[in-house]
């Protein structure tokens, strides 16, 4: 039986240049959006027999887009908060996860997808260990996810080869399941953490595998200058030279960058994810942003981990990339509203070689979407609705969630995942590991 639904009388952003707001209705057909009108659905497609959903009361948009995350360590919220990057890695972050078991990994990815449904993401990426762990959180969650297996190769040769072929099995296992939901990327950690011939082969392996590539990159202004102690460049020359940009690629942070740096990764094509609230917590700094969307950089949004979060509320990180950029530049039209949103979703799309699937409503993309309730307080006047999706909106607004057509969460009641169930198996899992 055909999966066909209809939402009538919805107001639709659909980010969308050709019709950004239309008032009216959506039809679904299996896993993609079979047609998007004004006014009332034409007779036809009432008469397919499709579900109807009533869209008074509620905003749709894409589903929101997290380009950059580590969700298992939701388990380690909390835990060290208030330290610069490198001392929180070292001392905190890797004494635990080095206890972390595929079963913590499968608890904590799971508290995180939860809240990634229950606050409008509706695709993330993921660079984690133990990802076929991760993968089963996918399949059972429903939602979409780009995952790759990081690899951080301070260790010996034969411990780097492991954990590279364990990359590369999980790539060939993984990319293309759960009914396509699942895309593999190739991670070295960041070039503070991968010695170059390890990263070289990294990229190798991508491009035999026909994978694009992620990183961690200039994050903090001391592994800028930690770069060029070690190899006398900065990093984006580094990973440059090391061919990670001959090929698709999304690097996260991208902080510290030279006008050259920005010029360079606009003409390799490299995407960037913007994670702001990431960047300030740890004080690592604030990217370029404003200059980066000018040299044509495709700039998109990530929550990195609740550990240096500490949520995972990408309206939150929509909403700062709109304000953060004014502040630091003295220029209030700097990152517009309606930019920001793109990055959330469209530019999320194309950040993850997703483009023309999701991150736009439009007949033939595939049916990811999420609504926000607007009879609030919040919501009033009904008026600019981009702007309050950016400036007063927040995760909680969240009402329905589909992915490929299927829902996730109805009036805020998840409908794949036990909620209950996964609190209780991630906070044991935390107190094990504590212990
Ligand atoms: N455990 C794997 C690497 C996992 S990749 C994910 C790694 O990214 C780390 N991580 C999380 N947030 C950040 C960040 O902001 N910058 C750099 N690394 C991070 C995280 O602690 C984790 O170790 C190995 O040994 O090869
Ligand atoms: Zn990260």
């Amino acid at each position: 039986m055909k999966n066909r639904w209809l939402i009538e009388n919805g107001t639709f952003i659909t980010m969308d240049p050709q019709q950004p707001v239309v008032e009216g209705w959506l039809a679904v057909e299996n896993d993609r959006i079979a047609g998007l009108g004004t006014g009332q659905a034409p007779d036809e497609e009432r008469k397919l027999g499709a579900e109807l959903v009533d869209g008074r009361g509620k905003l749709y948009l894409p589903g929101l887009i997290n380009t950059h995350g580590h969700a298992a360590m939701s388990l380690l919220r909390g835990l060290a908060d208030d330290l610069r990057l490198q001392d929180w890695l070292e001392n905190h972050m890797w004494p635990m996860e080095a206890k972390f078991t595929g079963d913590d990994v499968y608890w904590g990815t799971s508290i995180a997808a939860a809240e990634m449904i229950l606050s409008g993401t509706t695709t993330f990426l993921d660079m984690y260990d133990h990802m076929d762990r991760v993968a089963e959180v996918v399949e059972q969650s429903g939602l979409r996810a780009v995952l790759t297996r990081g690899v951080i190769g301070l260790c010996p040769p034969d411990v780097q080869t492991a954990k590279l072929n364990d990359a590369i099995g999980f790539a060939k296992s993984w990319h293309g399941q759960a009914g396509g939901r699942i895309r593999v990327m190739m991670s070295p950690h960041a070039p503070y953490t991968c010695p170059p011939d390890y990263i070289e082969r990294i990229v190798a392996a991508a491009r035999e595998l026909g994978l694009p590539l992620h990183t961690h990159m200039s994050e903090t202004a001391a592994e800028v200058a930690q770069n060029v102690k070690d190899y006398g460049v900065r990093p984006v020359e580094h990973l440059d030279r090391l061919g990670l940009f001959s090929g698709p690629s999304l690097v996260a942070h991208a902080v510290h960058l030279t006008d050259e740096e920005i010029a360079l990764l606009a003409e390799r094509g490299v995407a960037v994810s913007h994670n702001p609230v990431s960047n300030l917590k740890l004080a690592s700094g604030v990217a370029r942003v404003p200059e980066l969307l000018k040299a044509g950089v495709t700039v998109s949004l990530g929550t990195d981990s609740a550990a240096s979060n500490n949520n995972l509320d990408l309206f939150e990180e929509i909403r700062l990339a709109a304000l953060l950029h004014k502040g630091v530049t003295g220029d209030p039209t700097a990152v517009p509203a309606p930019e920001a949103l793109r990055m959330g979703t469209v530019y999320g799309a194309k950040s993850l070689g997703l483009e023309g699937e999701t991150g736009v409503l439009q007949p033939g993309l595939k049916a990811d979407l999420i609504s926000v309730r607007t009879n609030k307080p919040h919501f009033v006047p009904a008026t600019d609705y981009v702007s309050h999706l950016v400036y007063a909106a927040s995760g909680a607004d969240v009402a329905d969630v589909w992915v490929d057509g299927k829902q996730l969460l109805r009036e805020r009641q998840l409908l794949t995942l036990d909620a209950e169930r996964i609190r209780f198996e991630a906070q044991r899992a935390f107190d094990r590991l504590r212990a």
